[in-house]
């Protein structure tokens, strides 16, 4: 099956369309579901990568995986504050602390041992090349690992391999994927897998080109059929995209990111400096503090974060979380996290 969209929103309705006409079924120990066996997901525009529909909102979920993994951390704590179901979705052992099958250390690993790392190095080679000789087809990343076939164990990672193509001034990036669940997953990867796309291609000083997104077996579990439908049924899936990264190294900024993640996870509120941090990684961080406002049922504090919000490509999502808090939670409760400070971009925690 061969899908070409625009846009994720565009990817997920095909794909959907198609799952949900699918006559194949399989089964195995993590559910029934309908199965397209061998497909590609082809979408033109890689920062269209979070879907606005109403059902399919997970842009916090994304957003906070994919941090997971630029962490280059597998601890559960860390995730399940952002994905309560990963545990039970990943089949991560009862009691187990780690992730095995995770992929933030395997694509990042140690300083010196970073595939993505290398393959950034490959590409700036390349792209030095004093002949022009500027293509590769070797940046390849690998997250699946042979061993994990000798492995007794459920949580073994889905993806396969990443690779990035320098192409004419821009980067393709192709992943492939042993198995994908439509409905959770897929939104969840590609939010991940075009985020670092758009870093690598940063980082090279290359323009973003396609995502393609190949799957060994795509499916839809019988659970989240309605689901599906529902999304289909909304009719008004859009062209939400990101704004586009900031050109040059994006590294500094996610390190900034990255600290002040840890710290509104942990709900650690002293004061943290934006300054010179360019607005797109600030609002990031404030999507991070409105999850956490979210979760304790702030939403006066969510309005303010709102406010000093940049880019107005979240306000829609934003306000529809917002709205589904009742009005009796209106007060923020006590030792529960503040507000971010508009004018000054200095994350403070409100008394
Ligand atoms: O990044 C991921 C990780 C997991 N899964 C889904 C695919 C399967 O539904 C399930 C893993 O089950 P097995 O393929 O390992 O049986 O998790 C994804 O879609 N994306």
């Amino acid at each position: 099956m061969f899908i070409s969209a625009d846009t994720l929103d565009d990817a997920l309705r095909q794909a959907f369309t198609r799952l949900l006409s699918s006559k194949s079924r399989t089964s195995s120990g993590k559910g029934l579901a309908r199965e397209i066996v061998g497909a590609i997901l082809k979408i033109r525009n890689p920062r269209a990568r979070f879907s606005r529909t109403e059902n399919r909102a997970v842009l916090f979920s994304c957003l906070g995986e994919t941090l997971w993994y630029l962490s280059g951390s597998n601890s559960l704590d860390h995730i399940t504050y952002y994905i309560k179901k990963y545990r039970e979705l990943s089949g991560a052992k009862k009691g187990a602390r780690l992730a095995s099958g995770g992929y933030g250390p395997r694509i990042f690993g140690t300083a010196n041992k970073s595939q993505m790392n290398a393959a950034i190095q490959l590409i700036r080679r390349k792209l030095a090349d004093p002949d022009g000789k500027s293509d590769t087809r070797q940046a390849v990343i690998q997250i699946y690992d042979k061993l994990d076939l000798f492995k007794n164990s459920s949580d073994v990672p889905c993806t396969c391999t990443l690779q990035f193509l320098p192409r004419s001034g821009r980067l393709h990036m192709v992943v492939h994927m042993r198995s994908n669940d439509a409905y959770i997953g897929l939104p969840h990867d590609v939010f991940a897998f075009t985020f670092m796309q758009e870093i690598v291609a940063r980082d090279v000083g290359l323009e973003l080109g396609t995502y393609t997104h190949s799957v060994g077996s795509l499916h839809l579990y019988d659970q989240d059929e309605r689901r599906a439908r529902d999304f289909l049924a909304e009719g008004w899936q859009s062209r939400t995209e990101m704004p586009a990264m900031p050109i040059g190294d994006p590294w500094p900024a996610i390190d900034w990111l990255r600290v002040n993640e840890e710290a509104i996870r942990k709900g650690r509120l002293s004061p943290l400096e934006a300054d010179g941090v360019d607005p797109y990684w600030v609002d990031l961080a404030r999507l991070l503090r409105i999850f956490a406002l979210i979760n304790a049922k702030n939403r006066r504090g969510i309005v303010e974060e709102q406010k000093a919000m940049h880019s107005g490509a979240y306000a829609s999502f934003i306000r529809r979380k917002a709205q589904a808090l009742t009005a009796a939670s209106d007060e923020p409760q006590k030792g529960l996290p503040g507000i971010i400070d508009g004018g000054s971009n200095k994350l403070v925690a409100v008394p």
